[in-house]
């Protein structure tokens, strides 16, 4: 739990209600700047539909009255004078047809307001995201905050703005009924306020209850969202359905809903129990007033008209004393909601790096001094002491087991991570120097678990170099270096493919396919002169394996090719060539050089190349 809802349960009602008035004026502040217009109309609207009740009930007093006088004329004179009563139930429609009108407006600015704010919102987290590390994304209790922004968020600011205004609406609507009742009693203003009080209190400390539970289980929430991820979507059908997952994994869904369900229960139950005990204060109320205004009416201190008003009056009065009641409890549970927002945009965002765009040394290449990575929240680092140095046209293969740090060393070059010690230079200058832009664009890279959009096929290659996105004559070029040109224009719609299920006329690509196209994606950035590949040809046939290695060396000459390969076959004519053990660097050397050392990586070629004649 962060300091901040912390503050707010623990902080006395003062300091409670000025946080709640910070939150509505932030509130305030976004939906003003979201439509001024709408925001405007908004608020004219809701100021005139607290002011017209207070009109109908005094016109309604006018009719009673004129009514009795009109029958006591009547028996008088046996004249019907019925002019000025039919005036006032004229005003009175009038009066009835415009707060119609403002309430019908005011939720038509309400519906407007929530899809604009809504949509607001949604990009203010999103562009916010953009902005985090990799680290904050991989940070659990991170997502918890990014999930608790999205799920409430867009819709509570407007309800923040719409209970401030409900609750200037209601308050208006008691002042013009209590200035009215006033004239009654003093007391029936005083009864009229204090009825509705237990209830509130009731309302605000349950809504507080509510807000502290939806914080504790954002983390259930969390898995209930990945469970339904993994049960109905199209990438994880095939192992759902043939590992018979689906009921193991409902009976998950199901657990977590039922204790959810079980502790909502519970407390929906006793804010009900609750609600309508304390309710009853007010019910009680409301008659006491009632005896006592018809006893005054039937003692002859009120006239019939009067009686009428002022029992509309309490009546009336009594539901805008609850509407501000529950206005006040809304604006704070929502203020506590918005809270997750604000805790979410405000969320610290690492300096910004270095700003040079070229290094002191140009033609120096990649060196790494002594490097050493622990990943955040791990004991163990994922490398160690890492130092070598990579020349313009030179190209370097790294081997080694299963999680020895490969792909790491690369998320390090690629600055998605900082080195915990030493450094990574560039052209002689420590990578945090650079310019971010400047960096990016210097290195094409692609993981082995690169993205599969659901675009078209040649907008997947284009990913790999936004400036020219959709550059079709780039598109091109890049599948005939990465091998992807054949079987895409094998394709009805060429370049034009939509790919993936989730759009019509989808199509799905075989694994080699598909790793063409990230293949193709790194040859987009042809102004790169670092060239990365992260086990590129793991699921492409020999042939294209072949290929592929081809072209990698014909096209990258001049610059610097890194490759991660399982397969020694491939590597045997690098320039220089790692092999990790444990987060470190055991060999290093030309194929030739490392063979004759007889280590390590003799000793997994050999293997490997027995392998081969075996199969052969
Ligand atoms: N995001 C991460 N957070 C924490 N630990 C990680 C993360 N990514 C990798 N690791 C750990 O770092 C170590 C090195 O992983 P890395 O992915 O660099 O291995 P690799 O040599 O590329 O393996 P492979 O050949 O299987 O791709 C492993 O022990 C792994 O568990």
């Amino acid at each position: 739990m962060n300091s901040l809802s912390l503050s707010k349960e623990t902080s006395p009602p003062a300091k409670r209600f000025k946080d709640l008035l910070q939150y509505s004026s932030r509130a305030l502040h976004l939906v003003w700047s979201t439509s001024r217009s709408l925001a405007l109309v908004f608020a004219v609207l809701t100021l005139a539909a607290g002011a017209l009740p207070a009109g109908i009930a005094w016109v309604s007093q006018l009719i009673v009255d004129g009514v009795v006088a009109a029958m006591d004329q009547f028996k008088q004179s046996g004249e019907v004078l019925a002019d000025p009563v039919m005036l006032y139930v004229l005003c009175e429609g009038i009066l009835v047809i415009l707060l119609a009108g403002c309430q019908r407006g005011i939720s038509t600015c309400q519906a407007l307001l929530r899809a604009l704010l809504g949509q607001k919102i949604s990009l203010m987290i999103l562009e916010k995201a953009q902005q985090l590390t990799l680290t904050q994304f991989e940070d659990a209790e991170f997502y918890d905050k990014l999930l608790r922004a999205r799920r409430e968020a867009s819709t509570r600011p407007l309800s923040l703005v719409t209970g401030t205004f409900g609750l200037l609406q209601n308050l208006i609507s008691l002042g013009s009924y209590a200035v009215l009742l006033f004239q009654f009693s003093p007391w029936a203003v005083l009864i009229l306020v204090s009825g509705g009080i237990p209830e509130f209190l009731s309302e605000a400390k349950f809504s507080g209850d509510k807000f502290r539970l939806f914080r504790r289980r954002t983390p259930e929430t969390r898995m209930q969202m990945y469970l339904e991820t993994v049960l109905a979507r199209e990438d994880y059908a095939k192992e759902v359905k043939l590992f018979q997952l689906g009921p193991l994994l409902l009976g998950r869904y199901r657990d977590i809903f039922a204790r959810i369900f079980s502790e909502d229960r519970a407390l929906t139950l006793r804010r009900d129990c609750w609600g309508f005990a304390l309710g009853l204060v007010s019910t009680a109320a409301f008659y006491g007033a009632y005896v006592w205004i018809a006893v005054s009416a039937i003692s002859g201190a009120l006239s019939l008209g009067q009686m009428t008003m002022y029992l509309l009056l309490f009546r009336q009065g009594q539901s805008a004393v609850s509407s501000c009641l529950k206005a006040i409890s809304g604006m704070y549970e929502d203020n506590l909601y918005l809270s997750n927002l604000y805790e979410y945009l405000e969320q610290s965002i690492p300096e910004k790096q270095g700003g040079l765009r070229q290094g002191k040394k140009t033609g120096d290449g990649v060196r790494f001094e002594n490097v050493t990575f622990t990943y955040p929240n791990a004991e163990e680092p994922a490398l160690q002491d890492i130092s070598f140095h990579l020349k313009p046209g030179e190209s370097l293969a790294l081997v080694g087991e299963n999680g020895s740090g490969k792909t790491t060393l690369i998320k390090l070059l690629t600055r998605l991570y900082q080195p915990t010690n030493g450094r990574i230079l560039l052209d002689d200058l420590d990578l945090q120097q650079w310019d971010a832009e400047a960096l990016r664009q210097r290195i094409g890279v692609i993981f082995q678990d690169y993205g599969r959009y659901q675009f078209l096929v040649g907008e997947n290659i284009g990913i790999g170099d936004v400036h020219h996105f959709a550059d079709r004559q780039r598109w091109q070029q890049a599948a005939e270096r990465g091998m992807a040109a054949e079987f895409i224009e094998k394709l009805p719609e060429g370049y034009d493919t939509q790919l993936g299920k989730w759009f019509n006329r989808g199509r799905e690509l075989s694994g080699g396919q598909w790793q063409k196209i990230a293949l193709s994606r790194a040859f987009m950035r042809a102004d790169a002169d670092i060239l990365v590949l992260d086990e590129p040809t793991a699921t492409m046939d020999a042939a294209a394996e072949t290929a592929v290695f081809e072209h990698f060396r014909r096209l990258s000459q001049g610059k610097m090719n890194i490759l991660i390969s399982h397969r020694f076959s491939t590597v045997r004519k690098f320039d220089q060539i790692l092999v990790f053990d444990n987060g470190r660097i055991i060999e290093h050397g030309r194929h030739e050089q490392l063979m004759k050392m007889d280590g390590k990586y003799a000793f997994l070629f050999s293997l490997q190349a027995a392998g081969y004649l075996e199969d052969a």
